[in-house]
């Protein structure tokens, strides 16, 4: 379970260029809780997930993992609890590696903390349960192992960084921040698939940011609407049910005050 309580976080205090990105949030995920998150521009979607993987620590407030307080944990410590993934999807693997070797890695450092902990030989067993996690994913890739994987598309790639970050070790919360946004509808549609299936499948907590109305809707089971470094909408259950995308914004001029300025968002309506 994610817990974090009154966190703020400003940029270039005290400087002309002075930006508060994160103003006072409060908030709770539980296991088996996923979460959308849409919102206005520089709304603070991703200084939060920033915050909560510890890429820099807040300026108030505390941010408490499985009831630890890790508000101070350095983010290469938090890495092994936190699973992430970003809109670019040559980001999180390492394309001159094999398609193993990614997974090896991320096996490691998952399971046993730390950045860059060296492997030696993947062992028989190992290879074995990284193919049975490579068929899952539908793609063929279990018969691609020994490719390197820069040879991938956007999507299987995207894919694969899924499965490193969300299923070897299933990690204490999953934090995705667009991560189909770069990709063509209809491998963004499988991507989000996969991701249906891995977050139900492991119980994960899970936060995914999206500039995708319909997904912030269709996708998990809660949605965060953010503006101003607040959130400003916080629905589930009933409330969330046949919601239409039409009834989500007139729900966030409610609760913002004024209308949703995101041209992403609106155009993808
Ligand atoms: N490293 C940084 N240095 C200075 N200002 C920053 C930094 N990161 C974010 N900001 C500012 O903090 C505010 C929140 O930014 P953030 O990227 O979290 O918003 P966002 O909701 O993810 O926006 P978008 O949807 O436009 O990507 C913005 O005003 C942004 O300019």
């Amino acid at each position: 379970m994610l817990k974090l309580t009154k966190v703020k976080k400003t940029f270039n205090a005290g400087t002309v260029n002075e930006r508060v990105a994160l103003d006072g949030v409060s908030l709770t995920v539980e296991n088996g809780e996923f979460a959308t998150i849409i919102g206005s521009n520089g709304a603070g979607k991703s200084t939060l997930f920033n915050c909560i993987a510890g890429s820099f620590y807040v300026d108030e407030g505390s941010v408490e993992l499985d009831g630890r307080d890790i508000t101070y944990v350095p983010d290469y410590k938090r890495a092994t609890e936190i699973g992430r993934l970003f809109q670019d999807p040559m980001r999180g693997t390492a394309p001159h590696m094999t398609i193993e070797e990614n997974l090896a890695l991320a096996y490691l450092r998952a399971s046993q903390g730390g950045r860059g902990s060296a492997f030696s030989r993947i062992s028989r067993e190992q290879r074995s349960y990284f193919r049975e996690k490579l068929s899952l994913l539908g793609m063929g890739l279990e018969d691609r192992m020994k490719q390197p994987v820069g040879l991938l598309s956007g999507g299987q790639r995207q894919a694969l960084t899924l499965l490193m970050a969300a299923t070897l070790v299933p990690p204490k919360i999953l934090l995705l921040d667009e991560h189909t946004a770069a990709l063509d509808p209809a491998t963004a549609e499988k991507v989000l698939e996969l991701t249906r299936n891995i977050v139900e499948e492991n119980n994960l907590a899970c936060l995914m940011i999206t500039h995708n109305m319909h997904s912030a809707l269709q996708m998990g089971n809660r949605t965060l609407m953010m503006d101003g470094g607040r959130i400003v909408l916080d629905i589930s259950g009933e409330e969330r049910r046949g919601l239409t995308v039409d009834g989500l914004l007139e729900k966030f001029n409610a609760g913002a005050g004024k209308a949703l300025d995101n041209d992403r968002i609106l155009f993808s309506k």
